[in-house]
């Protein structure tokens, strides 16, 4: 049957061999009827006739994708396919009933399949058995499986799979599903309340949005990752998934990273400090980044910074980042490791999500979840003639977020990460306007213990507290005096050789105004929030005090501006306040292994 023949033509083509395992013994230059049934793994369904009965492909060391062309298969009846055990990737088809209508038996195992099982398999109403186990597939099980009468061996164990297990005619054993980060239900322990889709609007919601925070990482990683080279198209996926999905279960060994960051000289395309990055980051596709930015088009540019140029990307299926193009390599080099060394392996709400990095010649480019309301800077400095009302309630919302973002930071287990560089212009913000805090390339990564006092980022951490987190706190002093007066702090800078002088000046001036009028934005006067205000101004000015040891700790802060809040239904963090305590570290026994991590 040319059908078949052509079938067995298109896997061919579309697989790669590396160990030359089959291709050799699929050789086309023959017509007898049945030659194909000579092939490697190639079982007709008489040996004189060319039409397939099964293929089987196992443990042959294969790469690439899911066989598209394998359709032409379906004329006569393809009943069994197993590539398992072998290095394939990318998504199960999504019309894969198309395909192989006839299916008994399809083994995937062993693989590096990723993305959502296809609700379209429950169109395979012949298959028996069904192994899906040992790959990276997300997402919940269609319950439509449960549909598949004649289902006899179904595994989807150790993949990336959450939500309840659908009900099965025939009843398979735990082993079937074990190994996945929050499959529950029968046989598995039963869902808590809420942990089915539909139980509730709350539950619903919490459901979709990881359903959708892991979609948008999985299409980005369909778009990228195929062009990506070798090994590193494979270990996408877990790189991602592991620091947005299992951070919990899969902990990283951070105090040894620390140690083995690599140093600026070294960073190149191929060097083993590139792969050390992409240890804690995903390395994306440069020819990927440069399609989703319209070639880097200047109509795609969002934002110039010191650093780099920020341009809108806008992938195939809608999703939006935002991606910082690096202005010159040797100067960015540093402050491109240290916002890939701490900002790449932290995932907060009050933290922008940095989703992948690209090296490439000269090129370096950091990749973002988009911010649709851009920075706090941009809203309360427009562009002349653009007016943005920020009413009170939006400010002390933005005031208290980036705090709790930043307490977060100091008080981290493991290890502590001072911002150093905090201001209006870092911080993002969502479509909701929830603060995120960006722009680590000056930030400080200490240990917070020191375990082994001879290593070199060991510190006293009276000493830590009492300099550099206190620097990250008179630079949020300056953040709620511009919240308060929308005066900008850089104005003050910009003409002037002796800038902090100048800045000093102009808090001395707002710390000794004998007229808090006078000071304060004036749309916000007499809107029934003065004594807040207030309030917030006497907070500022503690933390822009001359000396370090008067200002207060990050966590007295945001404990303070939390209080304030109240008022206006913002709830307090209790990890952040009961977990942490008030000490400004904590014992290492103290230590919560699952710190809040948040996509
Ligand atoms: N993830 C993002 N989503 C949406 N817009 C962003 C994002 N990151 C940056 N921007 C926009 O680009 C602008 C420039 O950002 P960028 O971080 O490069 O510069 P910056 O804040 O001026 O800092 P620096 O000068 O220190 O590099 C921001 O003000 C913001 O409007």
């Amino acid at each position: 049957d040319v059908s078949d023949i052509n079938c067995l033509r298109s896997i061919k083509d579309s697989l790669d061999d590396p160990h030359d395992r089959f291709k050799s013994t699929w050789n086309f230059n023959n017509n007898t009827e049945g030659f194909i049934c000579l092939f490697k793994g190639v079982e007709c369904w008489h040996g004189d006739e060319n039409k397939i009965l099964s293929i089987n492909l196992s443990s042959m060391g294969l790469r690439g994708q899911f066989p598209r062309d394998i359709n032409n298969c379906s004329l006569s009846g393809l009943t069994g396919l197993d590539l398992s055990n072998n290095e394939l990737s990318g998504p199960i088809p999504s019309n894969i009933s198309h395909m192989l209508p006839y299916l008994t038996s399809l083994k995937l195992s062993s693989n590096k399949f990723s993305a959502e099982i296809p609700v379209n398999l429950a169109n395979c109403t012949f298959l028996n058995v069904l192994y899906l186990d040992h790959n990276q597939l997300i997402g919940q099980i269609p319950p439509e499986l449960g549909f598949l009468a004649r289902m006899k061996i179904f595994t989807v164990s150790d993949n990336l799979l959450y939500g309840p297990v659908p009900y099965f005619q025939n009843a398979f054993s735990s082993d079937s599903f074990t190994n996945n980060p929050g499959l529950c239900g029968k046989p598995l322990d039963p869902c808590e309340s809420g942990s089915k889709p539909m139980d509730s609007f709350k539950n619903g919601f919490v459901v979709g949005y990881v359903i959708f925070s892991v979609s948008v990482i999985t299409i980005f990683i369909s778009y990228c990752v195929p062009w990506t080279q070798g090994k590193k198209k494979s270990e996408v996926p877990w790189q991602i998934m592991l620091n947005l999905i299992l951070q919990g279960k899969n902990k990283r060994k951070q105090s040894q990273q620390v140690k083995e960051m690599p140093s600026v000289e070294l960073l190149h395309e191929e060097s083993k400090e590139t792969s050390i990055l992409v240890k804690l980051v995903s390395r994306l596709s440069y020819t990927e980044i440069s399609e989703a930015t319209n070639n880097f088009n200047e109509e795609n540019i969002i934002g110039i910074g010191q650093m780099g140029t920020i341009y809108k990307a806008v992938l195939p299926n809608g999703w939006l980042l935002a991606v910082k193009r690096l202005h010159d390599t040797y100067l960015f080099d540093e402050h491109f490791i240290t916002e890939l060394k701490t900002l790449g392996r932290l995932r907060h709400e009050n933290l922008v999500p940095l989703l992948g990095f690209c090296i490439q010649s000269k090129e370096r480019l950091l990749v973002y979840k988009y911010m649709s309301k851009g920075s706090l800077c941009d809203w309360l400095h427009p562009e002349e003639g653009g007016a943005r009302i920020m009413e009170w309630p939006l400010r002390v919302k933005i005031a208290i977020g980036a705090a709790r973002g930043l307490v977060w930071l100091h008080q981290r287990c493991n290890f502590h990460v001072i911002h150093l560089d905090i201001s209006s212009k870092c911080i993002l913000l969502d479509e909701n306007f929830v603060p995120k805090l960006s722009n680590f390339g000056e930030a400080m990564l200490l240990k917070s213990y020191s375990i082994d006092s001879t290593e070199s980022f060991s510190i006293n951490s009276e000493f830590w507290e009492s300099s550099f987190a206190k620097e990250d706190v008179y630079c949020f002093g300056i953040l709620l005096l511009e919240l308060i007066t929308r005066e900008d702090p850089r104005s003050m800078t910009t003409y002037s050789d002796t800038s902090n002088e100048t800045l000093n000046n102009w808090v001395t001036h707002l710390s000794t105004s004998s007229n808090f009028y006078s000071i304060v934005d004036k749309s916000l006067m007499g809107q029934g929030f003065d004594q807040e205000i207030f309030q917030f101004l006497k907070v500022a000015l503690d933390c822009v005090q001359p000396y370090p040891d008067q200002r207060p700790t990050m966590l007295q802060l945001y404990k303070k501006l939390a209080a304030i809040g109240k008022r206006h239904g913002l709830s307090t963090d209790s990890e952040v306040l009961t977990h942490h305590g008030e000490t400004s570290t904590l014992r290492r026994d103290e230590c919560n292994e699952d710190e809040i991590i948040e996509v």
